[in-house]
């Protein structure tokens, strides 16, 4: 089994290849959280995956909710893995994955992987060069066969490079909440209404008024797939997502 949170299709990409490769069935935890299905049966020896992406060195608020409603039910010998992707530092967010994971099963993860893709926080990160883009996801290639060869051979360890100092947790959880205030949100004339961003919202956070999209921050899990998924390109957060384009994955 594997759980999964994407809201651009990176880490839904790199769940996607594992199930395969593994012969794991994938778990959208958006669905689970939607539908209530939080009881999972785990069978002896099986791997279990968490594959989620990195928000402010930190798991998405909806992957925190999941993992602190979520119960599993496990004889001890399975073999718990968790895959973060991200742009450019996963910063703590191993330690906090793990943490979560003891809470709620009183054991940690066997095993702890990276893979690096292209950063969606467009609001610093440029993703406007399609070239560049690709260049990415092509070098997440490799890195995705050895979590493979790893979770096939239910090895240990922890491999998430970046790691920084965990007192650094407080401070980078507050800029996730700066990060949440939809108020840096913008709505463009080019707007025509038509409702994706409040049908796709993950955490159910929009509502159309009067034909415009209206986030509801203290939902908002500011994945961003409203922006990057808009048919016309009308939602914009602060000053320079328009110019640094938007982003899905290729295989989305
Ligand atoms: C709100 C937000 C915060 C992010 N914070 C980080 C971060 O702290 N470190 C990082 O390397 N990438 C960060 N990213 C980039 C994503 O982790 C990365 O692009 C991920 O692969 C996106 O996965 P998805 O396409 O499955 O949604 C952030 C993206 C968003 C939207």
């Amino acid at each position: 089994m594997i759980f999964y949170f994407s809201a651009t299709g990176n880490s839904k990409y790199v769940a996607n290849r594992l199930a395969r490769a593994l012969d794991s069935e994938i778990v959208s935890i958006v669905d689970c959280l939607k539908n209530g299905r939080l009881s999972f049966e785990i069978q002896t020896d099986e791997r279990v995956g968490f594959v989620f992406p990195t928000y402010a060195w930190g798991l998405p608020s909806v992957a925190q909710e999941f993992m602190q409603r979520m119960e599993l039910h496990t004889n001890g010998s399975a073999y718990f893995y968790f895959v973060a992707t991200f742009g450019t530092t996963p910063g703590t967010i191993g330690y906090t994955a793990n943490q979560q994971l003891y809470a709620r099963t009183g054991r940690k993860f066997d095993a702890r992987f990276g893979v690096k893709m292209p950063d969606t926080w467009t609001p610093m990160f440029d993703l406007s060069d399609k070239e560049k883009v690709q260049q990415i996801n092509d070098r997440a290639e490799p890195q995705i066969d050895r979590i493979i060869q790893r979770a096939r051979h239910y090895t240990g360890g922890n491999y998430l490079k970046s790691r920084v100092p965990r007192f650094l947790i407080p401070i980078f959880e507050k800029y996730y909440d700066y990060m949440r205030k939809t108020s840096h949100f913008t709505v463009e004339s080019s707007c025509i209404g038509c409702g994706l961003c409040e049908q796709n919202c993950p955490a159910d956070a929009i509502r159309l008024e009067n034909g415009t999209p209206v986030w509801t921050t203290d939902r908002c899990a500011m994945c961003l797939g409203c922006l990057h998924r808009c048919p016309h390109f009308a939602i914009q957060y602060g000053k320079n997502t328009q110019k640094h384009g938007q982003y899905l994955n290729p295989h989305t």
